[in-house]
């Protein structure tokens, strides 16, 4: 839960009578649903109450669950609200915007703006007097974040931080390709530190976002305001610091920040796309802080971490994807966990649409474009130009029989992500690549993929490979 939640500008007495009545209907929504609905649907809400009791506003992280809830549990919340209260009482659900950008609650155009009694002031970027927004999303939890091999590191070095902020890993620096979970995990980060310590000051940023504050900071000369804002965080999570770059200005207050607050022993997280000696355009003075703590690196994840984030996403949606649908989907969109739910959102709204079950086949043809579009674009011929491209070498030379190192392992990661990206076998890859033993392709396929799992840098381009085939 937010601190607004705990915070909200209702005098404190109807406040807390508020959230009693919030807290019966839950309870009884606890009994009545299965665990895994509740888990996902009902718990993350949070309430306003307005201060009669004649309103309540439920707060929801996205457009997509705000249609789900409307359509699937307002009915029941609202006549348990009245049962509970015994009068008729109005149930509203709003938006909680969570983009850099905005960060404003959003109410949706078929709900009626409310009184400004029952809602947080969110018209300008400023907490409400007296309350500290942590725009924080209360969905983006370690629960609902799958663990596998290409994030257990990054997830266990948050827990900690979670656990024990300002010891051990402090910063923590975390770095990954688009749509791999760096958000969710930061989020999850401040999520359980305010579970366990609901007064600890968090805040989660977007690097955007600071800049932008420093601007304004800057304009209205209210350094001194922006100073006693940062700096006297508990946790600051802030995201894609690769923002930063060029902007001199903001590096200079980020800098200091980082310093303040490390020196109280607050905590800091940060993401990036890539590691801190990686980024282009920051001082050096910052990327040596960046790397002083911990850096981890979350990897796409492997195939059976899709397979298992496909099932629990659609199980979040009360619906059982069989495993054999799970497994062919997650075969067929590789890049990272966003496309995954972008896929899987296809699929569940197909088959509702045309009242089927999820199968194979029906899966085949709601994501027809997507996979389209892969197979036109993935071929070996493309697989090579990519790869030579990308290390400077020849084409030719994937397919001539020299052998110095600058060429061979170019050579080898383009036989590699030929038998990863395209249906081709050994000896079609080996023909391809200057008529070679199927065996010479069979080892450069291990060797890569075994590289892969060690070598940070590797895997680094591997992924930039794939998502540059990928379109
Ligand atoms: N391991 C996971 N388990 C469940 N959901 C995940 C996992 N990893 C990512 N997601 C989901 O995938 C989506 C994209 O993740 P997120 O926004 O955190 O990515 P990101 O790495 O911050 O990307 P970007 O760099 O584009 O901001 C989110 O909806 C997130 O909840």
């Amino acid at each position: 839960m937010t601190e607004e939640s705990h915070r909200s500008p209702m005098g404190p007495a109807g406040a807390d009578a508020g959230q009693g009545l919030w807290q019966a209907c839950v309870e009884q929504l606890a009994q009545d649903l299965p665990e895994q609905q509740f888990n996902t649907w009902i718990k993350p809400l949070v309430a306003q109450v307005a201060e009669d009791f004649s309103k309540v506003t439920l707060l929801v992280g996205n457009r997509f669950k705000l249609d789900w809830i409307r359509a699937q549990y307002a009915g029941r919340i609202a006549a348990l609200l009245e049962s509970i209260y015994g009068q008729s009482v109005t149930l509203e659900l709003a938006l909680a915007q969570r983009e850099a950008v905005a960060r404003t609650y959003i109410r949706p155009a078929t709900t009626p703006a409310a009184t400004p009694s029952d809602a947080p002031n969110h018209s300008s970027d400023e907490a409400p007097a007296g309350a500290f927004r942590t725009r924080l999303n209360p969905a983006l939890t370690f629960e609902t974040l799958v663990e596998g091999t290409a994030n257990r590191m990054a997830r266990s070095a948050a827990m900690h931080v979670a656990g024990m902020p300002g010891h051990l890993y402090n910063p923590l620096f975390i770095y990954g390709g688009v749509g791999l979970g760096k958000t969710h995990l930061v989020h999850a980060v401040g999520n359980k530190l305010l579970a366990d310590r609901p007064d600890a000051k968090v805040l989660y940023i977007h690097a955007e976002q600071f800049v932008s504050d420093v601007v304004k900071a800057y304009q209205r000369r209210t350094f001194d305001e922006f100073k006693e804002r940062y700096h006297s965080l508990d946790l600051l999570l802030i995201d894609d610091v690769q923002f930063f770059a060029n902007k001199d200005r903001t590096q200079e207050e980020f800098f200091n920040a980082f310093e303040a607050l490390l020196a109280k022993k607050s905590h800091i997280v940060m993401t990036s796309d890539t590691y801190p000696k990686g980024l282009a355009n920051i001082h050096e003075r910052l990327v040596s802080r960046f790397d002083s703590g911990l850096t981890v690196a979350i990897e796409p994840p492997e195939l059976e971490m899709r397979v298992a984030i496909l099932i629990n996403k659609a199980r979040a949606e009360s619906t059982e994807m069989p495993e054999e649908v799970a497994f062919f989907v997650a075969k067929n969109v590789r890049s990272n966990v966003r496309e995954l739910e972008g896929a899987l959102r296809k699929i569940l709204a197909y088959s509702r649409f045309n009242q089927k079950e999820i199968s194979i086949q029906l899966a085949r043809e709601a994501l027809r474009d997507l996979l389209s579009i892969q197979n036109r674009q993935i071929s070996v011929e493309n697989i090579q130009k990519t790869v030579a491209d990308y290390y400077k070498i020849k084409v030719a030379d994937m397919y001539s029989k020299k052998r110095p190192a600058s060429i061979a392992r170019p050579r080898q990661i383009a036989m590699y992500l030929a038998k990863e990206l395209t249906q081709k076998s050994l000896p079609e890859i080996g023909e391809l690549f200057g008529g070679r033993d199927h065996t010479t392709v069979l080892h450069a396929v291990r060797k890569i993929s075994g590289e892969r799992q060690q070598l940070t840098e590797l895997n680094q381009q591997l992924h930039v490979l794939e998502q540059t085939l990928k379109g």
